[in-house]
Protein backbone atom coordinates (compact mmCIF):
# COMPACT_ATOMS: atom_id res chain seq x y z
CA UNK A 1 0.00 0.00 0.00
CA UNK A 2 1.10 3.24 -0.99
CA UNK A 3 1.38 5.60 1.94
CA UNK A 4 1.46 9.42 2.42
CA UNK A 5 2.39 11.20 5.95
CA UNK A 6 0.55 14.51 6.26
CA UNK A 7 3.01 15.63 9.12
CA UNK A 8 6.36 14.82 9.57
CA UNK A 9 7.15 15.31 13.61
CA UNK A 10 8.44 13.10 15.75
CA UNK A 11 5.57 10.37 15.54
CA UNK A 12 5.17 11.86 11.54
CA UNK A 13 8.98 10.47 10.94
CA UNK A 14 9.20 7.04 13.33
CA UNK A 15 5.73 6.32 11.86
CA UNK A 16 7.72 6.13 8.59
CA UNK A 17 10.81 4.46 9.60
CA UNK A 18 8.34 1.48 10.57
CA UNK A 19 6.51 1.96 7.64
CA UNK A 20 9.84 1.62 5.68
CA UNK A 21 11.07 -1.42 7.84
CA UNK A 22 8.11 -3.45 6.77
CA UNK A 23 8.40 -2.86 3.26
CA UNK A 24 5.88 0.10 2.38
CA UNK A 25 6.68 2.87 0.29
CA UNK A 26 5.22 5.93 1.73
CA UNK A 27 5.93 9.77 1.05
CA UNK A 28 5.57 12.57 3.42
CA UNK A 29 4.41 16.65 3.50
CA UNK A 30 5.20 19.17 5.70
CA UNK A 31 5.66 22.42 5.49
CA UNK A 32 7.48 23.25 8.91
CA UNK A 33 9.88 20.36 9.47
CA UNK A 34 12.41 18.89 7.04
CA UNK A 35 11.51 15.42 5.05
CA UNK A 36 14.36 14.24 3.56
CA UNK A 37 14.35 14.45 0.31
CA UNK A 38 14.14 10.65 -0.61
CA UNK A 39 10.63 10.04 0.71
CA UNK A 40 9.50 14.38 0.29
CA UNK A 41 6.35 15.11 -1.55
CA UNK A 42 6.42 18.22 -3.80
CA UNK A 43 3.47 19.45 -2.46
CA UNK A 44 -0.19 18.75 -0.41
CA UNK A 45 -1.72 17.14 -3.91
CA UNK A 46 1.15 15.72 -5.43
CA UNK A 47 1.11 14.04 -1.67
CA UNK A 48 -2.78 12.45 -1.83
CA UNK A 49 -2.51 11.69 -5.94
CA UNK A 50 0.77 9.35 -4.91
CA UNK A 51 -1.35 7.40 -1.89
CA UNK A 52 -3.74 4.85 -1.53
CA UNK A 53 -3.94 5.50 2.52
CA UNK A 54 -3.33 9.30 4.17
CA UNK A 55 -2.03 9.03 7.48
CA UNK A 56 -3.25 12.82 9.55
CA UNK A 57 -0.36 13.24 11.80
CA UNK A 58 -0.50 16.58 12.85
CA UNK A 59 -1.15 18.00 16.01
CA UNK A 60 -4.67 17.33 17.47
CA UNK A 61 -5.41 21.47 16.87
CA UNK A 62 -4.13 21.44 13.71
CA UNK A 63 -6.13 18.55 12.55
CA UNK A 64 -9.38 20.41 11.21
CA UNK A 65 -6.70 23.05 9.19
CA UNK A 66 -4.72 19.87 7.72
CA UNK A 67 -8.02 18.17 6.88
CA UNK A 68 -9.66 21.05 4.88
CA UNK A 69 -6.49 21.41 3.25
CA UNK A 70 -6.44 17.88 2.14
CA UNK A 71 -10.21 17.60 1.47
CA UNK A 72 -10.31 18.72 -2.09
CA UNK A 73 -7.42 16.67 -3.64
CA UNK A 74 -8.69 13.20 -2.20
CA UNK A 75 -11.34 10.19 -4.20
CA UNK A 76 -13.02 7.99 -2.70
CA UNK A 77 -10.84 5.15 -3.20
CA UNK A 78 -8.15 6.31 -0.61
CA UNK A 79 -8.87 5.70 2.77
CA UNK A 80 -7.67 8.40 5.54
CA UNK A 81 -7.01 8.11 8.96
CA UNK A 82 -5.55 10.23 11.52
CA UNK A 83 -3.33 8.90 14.95
CA UNK A 84 -4.05 10.92 17.62
CA UNK A 85 -4.47 10.14 21.29
CA UNK A 86 -7.69 11.46 21.90
CA UNK A 87 -10.91 9.91 19.85
CA UNK A 88 -14.10 11.60 19.77
CA UNK A 89 -12.92 14.89 18.61
CA UNK A 90 -10.62 13.79 15.91
CA UNK A 91 -13.26 11.32 14.69
CA UNK A 92 -16.28 13.73 14.88
CA UNK A 93 -14.12 15.87 12.45
CA UNK A 94 -12.98 13.22 10.20
CA UNK A 95 -16.90 12.03 9.95
CA UNK A 96 -17.92 15.69 9.51
CA UNK A 97 -15.30 16.44 6.90
CA UNK A 98 -14.99 13.71 5.28
CA UNK A 99 -18.43 12.21 5.26
CA UNK A 100 -20.05 9.60 3.13
CA UNK A 101 -17.62 10.39 0.30
CA UNK A 102 -14.00 9.36 1.46
CA UNK A 103 -13.03 6.11 3.21
CA UNK A 104 -12.16 6.90 7.09
CA UNK A 105 -11.56 5.77 10.15
CA UNK A 106 -9.58 7.18 13.81
CA UNK A 107 -6.68 5.27 15.18
CA UNK A 108 -3.90 5.64 18.00
CA UNK A 109 -1.10 3.72 17.69
CA UNK A 110 -0.37 3.33 21.65
CA UNK A 111 3.28 3.83 20.85
CA UNK A 112 5.86 6.68 19.83
CA UNK A 113 9.36 7.60 19.08
CA UNK A 114 10.89 6.88 22.29
CA UNK A 115 8.75 3.24 22.37
CA UNK A 116 10.43 2.45 18.79
CA UNK A 117 13.17 3.25 19.23
CA UNK A 118 13.72 1.48 22.41
CA UNK A 119 12.41 -1.72 20.71
CA UNK A 120 9.09 -1.70 23.02
CA UNK A 121 6.60 -4.44 22.15
CA UNK A 122 3.91 -5.40 22.02
CA UNK A 123 2.62 -2.49 19.15
CA UNK A 124 -0.48 -1.64 20.36
CA UNK A 125 -2.79 0.27 18.22
CA UNK A 126 -6.15 1.63 19.76
CA UNK A 127 -8.96 1.60 16.25
CA UNK A 128 -11.78 3.71 16.15
CA UNK A 129 -14.03 2.97 12.87
CA UNK A 130 -16.53 5.21 11.86
CA UNK A 131 -19.72 3.66 10.85
CA UNK A 132 -19.92 5.33 7.63
CA UNK A 133 -16.78 3.34 6.77
CA UNK A 134 -16.52 -0.13 8.09
CA UNK A 135 -14.47 -1.37 5.03
CA UNK A 136 -12.06 1.52 5.64
CA UNK A 137 -11.69 0.29 9.42
CA UNK A 138 -10.18 -3.22 8.20
CA UNK A 139 -8.26 -1.59 5.39
CA UNK A 140 -6.31 0.15 8.07
CA UNK A 141 -6.27 -2.96 9.97
CA UNK A 142 -4.19 -5.03 7.95
CA UNK A 143 -2.19 -2.14 7.25
CA UNK A 144 -1.22 -1.73 11.05
CA UNK A 145 -1.06 -5.73 11.24
CA UNK A 146 1.28 -5.68 8.62
CA UNK A 147 3.36 -3.75 10.21
CA UNK A 148 3.19 -6.01 13.79
CA UNK A 149 0.83 -4.09 15.37
CA UNK A 150 -1.86 -5.97 17.45
CA UNK A 151 -5.44 -4.18 16.77
CA UNK A 152 -7.78 -3.15 19.27
CA UNK A 153 -11.19 -1.80 17.98
CA UNK A 154 -13.10 0.78 20.11
CA UNK A 155 -15.47 3.52 20.43
CA UNK A 156 -14.10 7.07 20.88
CA UNK A 157 -16.14 7.24 24.06
CA UNK A 158 -14.69 4.57 25.06
CA UNK A 159 -10.71 5.20 24.14
CA UNK A 160 -10.98 8.25 25.87
CA UNK A 161 -12.68 7.42 28.63
CA UNK A 162 -9.64 4.68 29.58
CA UNK A 163 -7.37 7.18 28.00
CA UNK A 164 -8.54 10.00 30.81
CA UNK A 165 -7.37 7.61 33.64
CA UNK A 166 -4.58 6.01 32.65
CA UNK A 167 -2.45 8.35 29.80
CA UNK A 168 -4.35 11.83 30.67
CA UNK A 169 -3.48 11.07 34.55
CA UNK A 170 0.12 9.65 34.18
CA UNK A 171 0.93 13.10 32.54
CA UNK A 172 -0.71 14.85 35.04
CA UNK A 173 1.05 13.16 37.77
CA UNK A 174 4.31 13.26 36.02
CA UNK A 175 3.82 16.67 35.17
CA UNK A 176 3.59 17.69 39.00
CA UNK A 177 6.08 15.41 40.15
CA UNK A 178 8.54 17.58 37.88
CA UNK A 179 6.88 20.84 38.99
CA UNK A 180 8.08 19.78 42.71
CA UNK A 181 11.71 18.28 41.78
CA UNK A 182 11.26 14.92 41.40
CA UNK A 183 12.69 15.23 37.88
CA UNK A 184 16.31 16.86 38.83
CA UNK A 185 19.43 15.50 39.08
CA UNK A 186 19.51 13.73 42.35
CA UNK A 187 22.31 12.00 44.53
CA UNK A 188 20.22 8.72 44.58
CA UNK A 189 16.75 7.25 44.60
CA UNK A 190 15.07 4.59 45.85
CA UNK A 191 13.68 1.25 43.61
CA UNK A 192 10.45 2.18 44.10
CA UNK A 193 10.90 4.94 42.27
CA UNK A 194 12.64 3.83 38.88
CA UNK A 195 9.49 3.17 36.92
CA UNK A 196 8.24 6.31 37.46
CA UNK A 197 11.16 8.23 36.79
CA UNK A 198 11.38 6.17 33.45
CA UNK A 199 7.92 8.24 32.94
CA UNK A 200 9.14 11.15 33.79
CA UNK A 201 11.60 10.86 31.27
CA UNK A 202 9.22 10.29 28.79
CA UNK A 203 6.98 13.05 29.41
CA UNK A 204 9.73 15.66 29.31
CA UNK A 205 10.88 14.23 25.99
CA UNK A 206 7.46 13.99 24.49
CA UNK A 207 6.51 16.98 22.34
CA UNK A 208 4.68 20.02 24.61
CA UNK A 209 1.32 19.71 22.53
CA UNK A 210 0.70 16.49 23.36
CA UNK A 211 -0.22 17.20 27.08
CA UNK A 212 -2.60 20.37 26.09
CA UNK A 213 -4.16 17.70 23.55
CA UNK A 214 -4.03 14.57 25.90
CA UNK A 215 -6.08 17.41 28.61
CA UNK A 216 -8.05 19.22 27.02
CA UNK A 217 -9.18 17.55 24.16
CA UNK A 218 -10.23 14.53 26.10
CA UNK A 219 -13.97 14.63 27.06
CA UNK A 220 -12.82 12.85 30.33
CA UNK A 221 -9.56 14.88 31.56
CA UNK A 222 -10.79 17.10 33.76
CA UNK A 223 -13.46 14.49 35.01
CA UNK A 224 -10.13 12.26 36.00
CA UNK A 225 -7.85 14.55 37.41
CA UNK A 226 -10.74 16.16 39.81
CA UNK A 227 -11.08 12.30 41.01
CA UNK A 228 -7.51 12.08 41.38
CA UNK A 229 -7.12 15.17 43.37
CA UNK A 230 -10.00 14.57 45.60
CA UNK A 231 -8.70 11.06 46.23
CA UNK A 232 -5.39 12.55 46.84
CA UNK A 233 -6.55 14.74 49.44
CA UNK A 234 -8.75 12.13 51.02
CA UNK A 235 -5.40 10.26 51.79
CA UNK A 236 -3.60 13.32 52.70
CA UNK A 237 -6.13 14.33 54.90
CA UNK A 238 -5.92 10.55 57.03
CA UNK A 239 -2.58 11.41 56.91
CA UNK A 240 -2.65 14.38 58.77
CA UNK A 241 -5.62 12.81 61.19
CA UNK A 242 -3.23 9.62 61.52
CA UNK A 243 -0.27 11.73 62.57
CA UNK A 244 -2.58 13.86 65.13
CA UNK A 245 -4.31 10.53 66.94
CA UNK A 246 -0.91 8.06 66.77
CA UNK A 247 -2.96 5.61 64.97
CA UNK A 248 -2.43 4.10 61.61
CA UNK A 249 -5.16 1.50 61.15
CA UNK A 250 -7.18 3.05 58.24
CA UNK A 251 -3.86 3.60 56.69
CA UNK A 252 -2.56 -0.24 57.42
CA UNK A 253 -1.82 -1.75 54.29
CA UNK A 254 -5.10 -4.24 53.51
CA UNK A 255 -4.12 -8.17 54.31
CA UNK A 256 -2.54 -9.73 51.64
CA UNK A 257 -4.13 -13.28 52.92
CA UNK A 258 -1.90 -15.84 54.17
CA UNK A 259 1.83 -15.72 53.80
CA UNK A 260 3.61 -17.89 51.30
CA UNK A 261 5.90 -20.30 52.07
CA UNK A 262 9.46 -18.21 51.59
CA UNK A 263 10.43 -21.25 48.59
CA UNK A 264 6.59 -20.47 46.61
CA UNK A 265 7.81 -16.59 47.01
CA UNK A 266 11.06 -16.94 46.03
CA UNK A 267 9.97 -18.73 42.93
CA UNK A 268 7.01 -16.46 42.24
CA UNK A 269 9.02 -13.60 41.65
CA UNK A 270 11.81 -15.80 39.71
CA UNK A 271 9.05 -16.75 37.45
CA UNK A 272 7.89 -12.68 37.12
CA UNK A 273 11.67 -12.02 36.59
CA UNK A 274 12.37 -14.06 33.62
CA UNK A 275 9.03 -12.98 32.25
CA UNK A 276 11.11 -9.92 32.45
CA UNK A 277 13.90 -11.22 30.84
CA UNK A 278 12.28 -12.99 27.85
CA UNK A 279 10.75 -9.90 27.22
CA UNK A 280 13.99 -7.80 27.33
CA UNK A 281 15.05 -10.81 24.61
CA UNK A 282 12.45 -10.29 22.49
CA UNK A 283 13.46 -6.44 22.13
CA UNK A 284 16.96 -7.33 22.07
CA UNK A 285 16.38 -9.17 18.91
CA UNK A 286 14.15 -6.70 17.25
CA UNK A 287 17.31 -4.36 17.89
CA UNK A 288 19.93 -6.98 16.43
CA UNK A 289 17.45 -6.91 13.61
CA UNK A 290 17.55 -3.07 12.82
CA UNK A 291 21.59 -3.34 13.18
CA UNK A 292 21.34 -6.19 10.55
CA UNK A 293 19.74 -3.92 8.15
CA UNK A 294 21.49 -1.18 8.80
CA UNK A 295 24.03 -3.01 8.20
CA UNK A 296 22.94 -5.05 5.12
CA UNK A 297 22.17 -1.26 3.38
CA UNK A 298 25.87 -0.40 3.97
CA UNK A 299 27.14 -4.29 2.59
CA UNK A 300 28.38 -5.35 6.07
CA UNK A 301 27.97 -9.33 6.96
CA UNK A 302 25.36 -10.05 9.74
CA UNK A 303 28.51 -11.45 11.85
CA UNK A 304 30.55 -8.40 13.51
CA UNK A 305 33.56 -10.63 15.90
CA UNK A 306 34.95 -7.39 16.82
CA UNK A 307 31.99 -6.06 18.43
CA UNK A 308 31.13 -9.02 19.83
CA UNK A 309 34.35 -9.49 21.53
CA UNK A 310 33.97 -5.95 22.93
CA UNK A 311 30.90 -6.72 24.02
CA UNK A 312 31.96 -9.73 25.88
CA UNK A 313 34.45 -8.04 27.58
CA UNK A 314 32.20 -5.46 28.66
CA UNK A 315 29.73 -7.57 30.21
CA UNK A 316 32.40 -10.12 31.46
CA UNK A 317 33.65 -6.70 33.57
CA UNK A 318 29.74 -5.15 34.08
CA UNK A 319 29.37 -8.84 35.81
CA UNK A 320 32.63 -8.27 38.19
CA UNK A 321 30.65 -5.36 39.52
CA UNK A 322 28.05 -6.46 40.11
CA UNK A 323 29.58 -9.66 42.06
CA UNK A 324 28.88 -12.17 39.42
CA UNK A 325 30.75 -15.03 38.21
CA UNK A 326 32.07 -13.14 34.77
CA UNK A 327 32.67 -16.92 33.09
CA UNK A 328 29.52 -17.93 33.17
CA UNK A 329 27.89 -14.53 32.55
CA UNK A 330 30.21 -14.58 29.30
CA UNK A 331 28.53 -17.68 28.55
CA UNK A 332 25.10 -16.17 28.51
CA UNK A 333 26.17 -13.75 26.42
CA UNK A 334 27.75 -15.82 23.70
CA UNK A 335 23.95 -17.58 23.49
CA UNK A 336 22.36 -14.45 23.57
CA UNK A 337 24.79 -13.33 20.48
CA UNK A 338 24.33 -16.56 18.51
CA UNK A 339 20.62 -16.22 18.60
CA UNK A 340 20.51 -12.27 17.47
CA UNK A 341 22.98 -13.68 14.62
CA UNK A 342 20.55 -16.34 13.86
CA UNK A 343 17.77 -14.12 13.61
CA UNK A 344 19.25 -11.83 11.70
CA UNK A 345 20.17 -15.02 9.06
CA UNK A 346 16.77 -15.36 9.09
O1 LIG B 1 25.92 -4.73 16.34
C1 LIG B 1 25.70 -5.45 15.36
O2 LIG B 1 26.37 -5.36 14.31
C2 LIG B 1 24.65 -6.49 15.41
O3 LIG B 1 24.30 -7.04 14.38
C3 LIG B 1 24.06 -6.87 16.73
C4 LIG B 1 24.83 -8.03 17.37
C5 LIG B 1 24.14 -8.18 18.77
O4 LIG B 1 23.18 -8.91 18.89
O5 LIG B 1 24.54 -7.45 19.71
C6 LIG B 1 24.62 -9.26 16.56
C7 LIG B 1 25.57 -9.76 15.70
C8 LIG B 1 26.91 -9.15 15.55
O6 LIG B 1 27.91 -10.10 15.37
C9 LIG B 1 27.22 -8.21 16.65
C10 LIG B 1 26.25 -7.73 17.50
Amino acid sequence: MRIGILGYGRFGRALGELLHEAGHAYRAWDPMSGVPAECRATDLPELAAASEALVLAVPIAAQAAALASLRPHLQPGQVVFDVGSVKAGPCALLDAQLGEEIPHTGTHPLFGPVSLARAERPLRVVLCPSVKHPAAADRVERLFRSLGCEVLRQSPEDHDRVMATTHALTFFVAKGLLAVGAGAELPFTPPSFHAIARTLESVREDAGHLFAALQNENPFAAGAREGLLEALSAIHQSLAEAAETGGGEQLSIPDLGTRSPVLQEARDHIDALDRELVALLARRTELGLRAGRAKAELGLPVHDPEREASQLQARRAWADAAGLDAQGVEEVFRAVLRASRSAQGR
